[in-house]
């Protein structure tokens, strides 16, 4: 994504890999409409797109609307709590404003944001490749859905981590679930690796317990959309069976995230709003129908892995493992976040 001085340039995600195409937002409902139809996803993605969206926002509404738009920005997608915690900020410096251009103000505050993840990912790359150089490496791994930098603006989530090990010899094979029915790991996780010219097999998820047990994979490695206090993880459907699995077959879960994906506010997974999409996500792919006219679809695209089935949480400021409330309540105190 690129702010262009009057508006923000998005690659759009729909398209790939077969085309690469931008959709350009010069308004706040471009944004939404960006956010909702999955333009541009990925929970660090979402929260940075919308922090410009707030630029454009206050380029068009006095005081008063500007801060009902954004709640309704902040609406766009219930799940990732990036989108809600960067539009918090923004809120913010719109409440606290003293003096001089308020929109000159945001693009401010999003331009930081927007480093910041950058930075966060780097950082959560090192603290991740050191876990797996710590253990059997060079092992196997699995990831799921999409992490890198469509997902964050910056190097990636768990996909940072991933390329980090990669680099450093630690990988022996890397298999990528398909991670149906939006297809974000065999439409953009492979179109970034192939990027970065590193290796990996594309599977389907059905395969992945299959692969799991087969070839001994030591790590599956994920991001997340929302940590609660207590370390449950909201992430993109399907990381709760592999969680699952993980366990089964002795392998560590890894659930790369940065901090602003963590919600201490919110006590545990129970009470994270699930996103459910709809149907023809399902029943159709590129307009081809996959599925009887008015089957009844159940569409979840989150589901929440407790605590207990996560061995780490890697974030920038330091890695929680067999996380608990205490633990990451001590991981923000140290961080004064
Ligand atoms: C690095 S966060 C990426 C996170 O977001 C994805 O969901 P979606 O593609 O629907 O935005 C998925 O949960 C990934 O783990």
């Amino acid at each position: 994504m690129k702010w262009c001085g009057d508006h923000l340039q998005l690659l759009d995600q729909r398209k790939l890999p077969v085309q690469q195409q931008y959709f350009l937002c010069y308004q706040v409902a471009d944004v939404i409409d960006a956010i909702k139809l999955m333009v541009v996803r990925g929970a660090p993605a979402i929260g940075i797109t919308a922090a410009y969206g707030a630029v454009l926002a206050a380029k068009q509404h006095d005081t008063a609307e500007l801060l009902n738009t954004l709640d309704s920005l902040a609406q766009a997608r219930p799940t990732a709590v990036n989108l809600h915690w960067a539009v918090k900020r923004m809120k913010k410096r719109v409440i606290h404003h003293q003096e001089g251009q308020l929109d000159e103000c945001l693009l401010a505050e999003a331009n930081e944001i927007f480093q910041q993840e950058i930075v966060a990912n780097q950082q959560m790359a090192a603290y991740g490749a050191e876990l797996i150089a710590q253990s059997n490496a060079p092992c196997n791994i699995l990831t799921h859905c999409n992490t890198g930098r469509l997902a964050t603006g910056g190097s990636g989530t768990a996909l940072g981590v991933i390329c980090r090990a990669y680099q450093q010899g630690l990988i022996s094979q890397l298999f990528v679930d398909e991670t149906r029915p939006w297809l974000q790991g065999s439409r953009l996780t492979c179109w970034e690796l192939q990027q970065a010219d590193i290796p990996f097999q594309l599977n389907v998820d059905g395969a992945a317990a299959h692969l799991i047990k087969t070839e001994k994979v030591s790590w599956v490695i994920v991001g997340a959309d929302r940590i609660t206090a207590n370390g449950d993880v909201a992430n993109k459907i399907g990381t709760y069976s592999l969680a699952v699995l993980a366990r089964y077959h002795q392998a560590k879960l890894m659930v790369v995230a940065p901090l602003s994906t963590c919600d201490l506010s919110m006590a545990s997974g129970s009470d994270i709003p699930l996103e459910h999409r709809e149907a023809t996500e399902l029943c159709y792919l590129a307009e081809r129908q996959l599925a009887p006219d008015n089957v009844a679809v159940n569409n979840p695209v989150f589901d929440i892995t407790p605590a207990e089935l996560v061995d780490f949480i890697v974030t920038e400021r330091g890695i929680v493992a067999n996380p608990t409330a205490e633990k990451l309540k001590n991981l923000f105190e140290a961080c004064a976040v």
